[in-house]
């Protein structure tokens, strides 16, 4: 017999599920029976995969067992089981991704444990919600020996090989003491178990028996007609599936019949899953075969961008052993994805207009995996636009849709004009929005770094076409100021190309601005450059790009501008180069973009500031 240190995060979790306020502790039970279902899920499927595997598939069940006199209960499978590895991985340690974000939450809002501990998924150290001790017995089908693991919940473990243990895995908790102050019920009374099973696993596909009773329904919830299944039912089973721990925002069932036939329940999440942005976050549809469990984690049935979408796909129509291979390039497949993702971003969009607030909350934790939609989604395009929200400069703390920006755009405005950046403050006080402003027209605020790719690739939304205010020319004078500009430009003329050359490796043009009314400069790309915050993310991923040149746009009504112009006139050229390096300078600091010899500008400003003495 071996004895073992759990992780360090392991004994953490197992710390708080021993002292747990936890008041729902009835939940250990849905944790183990939804352990031993997965395991006879995988059992079934690697006996589909490996024919020459000796192994009875004929009665897959759950057992559980009580013994008042020893105050024990007992959830036995005869299932996939584990290899002494696998215990020591899996029980002894959690790999799970977000477990140091959940561990560091928990440290900082000690009050609401309980919440954090079903958002987490409490999984199989629950049992020490309601046991001193738990034993676990397993084997796995091509292992000689099963293996014993015991363990108090403290920071050891033992484990030991067995010679008799049968196919799959018992766990056995030894009960503490049952306690009506502590909400803790007797876990040995069969009424509690029949109980507890009804409300949380009734639509586990495997039997559950209990003293050779199945005391389970198993019917599965998307073949029952949507009337009779209550909100429960779908929450628990939701549960289940996504291990989230609240309800499900939305619930979707969809059916279709003829030559494909198949059932789908989806969900749509109220809280983001923890892996929405880890690399190796997982989709979460299911897919079944005439009611039987065939993969996790179906990335043929829905896109990467709806990845929050958890639920069941049961299609009647295909083989027990269909590979993902064969899904890949099924067409009726196909088809049933481009329908579930237009059920989907409908769903979505009704819930946008029957309940706003559910849906500001749910845009706010799962926009930013939807927008990426916009860039693989071509077909969906218009339809994932409708749904999206944004920040923009018509208030500070709503968002708004695409429709009713353009309900609001004023008479004669032909584009919906964006700015990108870092941060909200950063774009409001850029350059770039000065003469928007003072012109009344609302500017989107896209502050997300998938922003900045969707808007390059997304020409128009409802006809009108999106437009940067820091790129290309933003055309917005009068006829009159128009011929004004053209004037000034002339007379600016020969300062303008003087500075064009004095600044030519850095900017590839220098023009006069009709887009500042308070700022002396800004720097603007062209149309189809890519913007600064873009070129830092390629960076960022190690892709070297050209040096991109961008515009320096002067505002002629500026002093320093027109100081600028009088000096230039009078024939100070060289004593100006330092005065135009440093425009360029301030531009580049106005947008919050960074200097490339910030000593050098430092230096510049102070040598002007000494001669103010
Ligand atoms: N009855 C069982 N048979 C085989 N393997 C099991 C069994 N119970 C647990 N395991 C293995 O141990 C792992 C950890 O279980 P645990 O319940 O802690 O987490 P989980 O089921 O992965 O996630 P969750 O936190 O959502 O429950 C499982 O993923 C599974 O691989």
């Amino acid at each position: 017999m071996e004895t073992l240190a759990f992780q360090s995060e392991a004994r953490q979790l197992l710390q708080l599920m021993i002292h747990s306020i936890y008041s729902n502790k009835d939940t250990f039970l849905r944790e183990l029976v939804s352990n031993a279902s997965d395991a006879l899920d995988k059992l079934r499927l690697e006996s589909f995969r490996d024919k020459d595997m000796k192994v009875d598939v004929d009665d897959l069940h759950i057992v559980i067992e009580s013994d008042p006199a020893e105050r024990t209960l007992t959830v036995r499978d005869n299932g996939i089981g584990m290899t002494r590895e696998d215990v020591v991985r899996l029980i002894g340690t959690i790999a799970k991704s977000g477990t140091a974000e959940f561990l560091r939450q928990l440290k900082d809002q000690q009050s609401s444990t309980s919440d954090l501990i079903g958002q987490f998924g409490i999984g199989f150290y629950s049992s020490f919600m309601v046991a001193d001790k738990v034993t676990l017995v397993t084997r796995f089908p091509h292992a000689e020996k099963g293996v014993r693991w015991e363990s108090t919940g403290e920071s050891t473990y033992t484990i030991e090989d067995v010679d008799d243990a049968p196919q799959g895995t018992s766990v056995t908790l030894h009960l503490k003491p049952s306690d009506d102050e502590d909400r803790l019920p007797d876990y040995t009374e069969p009424a509690k178990i029949r109980e507890i099973v009804k409300r949380y696993s009734d639509f586990i596909t495997w039997p559950v028996r209990l003293g050779g009773e199945e005391i389970n329904s198993r019917k599965a919830l998307w073949a029952r007609p949507a009337s009779e299944v209550t909100e429960e039912e779908y929450s628990e089973f939701y549960r289940h599936i996504s291990h989230d721990w609240n309800a499900p925002l939305e619930t979707i069932r969809m059916q279709a019949e003829g030559t494909f036939e198949y059932q789908a329940l989806l969900f749509l999440p109220t809280q983001a899953p923890m892996d929405l942005f880890m690399r190796d976050g997982k989709r979460g549809v299911q897919l079944y075969v005439k009611r039987v469990f065939i993969m996790d984690d179906c990335a043929e049935l829905m896109p990467e961008y709806l990845r929050f979408v958890k639920g069941v796909v049961d299609a009647a129509d295909l083989s027990l052993n269909v590979s993902r291979e064969i899904l890949q390039q099924d067409r009726q497949i196909q088809l049933m994805r481009r329908r579930l993702v237009k059920k989907v971003l409908s769903s979505i969009k009704s819930l946008q207009s029957s309940r706003p607030d559910d849906y500001a909350k749910f845009w706010s934790e799962v926009g930013a995996a939807l927008k990426e939609g916009l860039l693989s989604d071509h077909d969906n395009r218009d339809a994932i636009l409708e749904v999206c929200s944004f920040a923009s400069t018509h208030s500070e703390d709503s968002l708004t849709t695409l429709a009713d920006y353009v309900s609001r755009m004023k008479e004669g405005q032909e584009h919906i004009y964006f700015m990108t950046g870092d941060s909200r403050t950063a774009v409001e006080h850029s350059p770039h929005m000065e003469a928007l402003r003072a012109k009344g027209f609302e500017v989107l605020i896209l502050t997300d770094p998938i922003d900045e790719m969707w808007v390059d690739a997304v020409p128009a939304f409802d006809g009108k076409p999106f437009q940067s205010v820091a790129k290309g020319q933003v055309d917005l004078e009068t006829e009159e100021e128009k011929s004004a500009n053209e004037a000034k430009a002339a007379e600016f003329g020969d300062l303008l190309t003087w500075m064009a050359s004095q600044l030519e490796e850095n900017v590839k043009e220098v023009r006069l601005s009709s887009r500042l009314t308070t700022s002396p400069a800004c720097v603007v790309g062209d149309a189809h450059d890519i913007t600064p915050t873009l070129e830092k993310m390629y960076k960022a991923m190690g892709q070297e790009l050209p040096k991109i040149k961008r515009i320096l746009e002067l505002n002629p009504t500026h002093p320093l501008v027109e100081g600028l112009h009088k000096a230039f006139g009078a024939g100070e050229r060289d004593a100006l180069a330092d005065t135009a390096e440093l425009l360029y300078g301030l531009a580049l600091l106005a947008e919050g973009g960074e200097l490339a010899d910030p000593s050098r500008f430092v230096k510049l400003v102070a040598d002007r500031v000494q001669r103010t003495f």
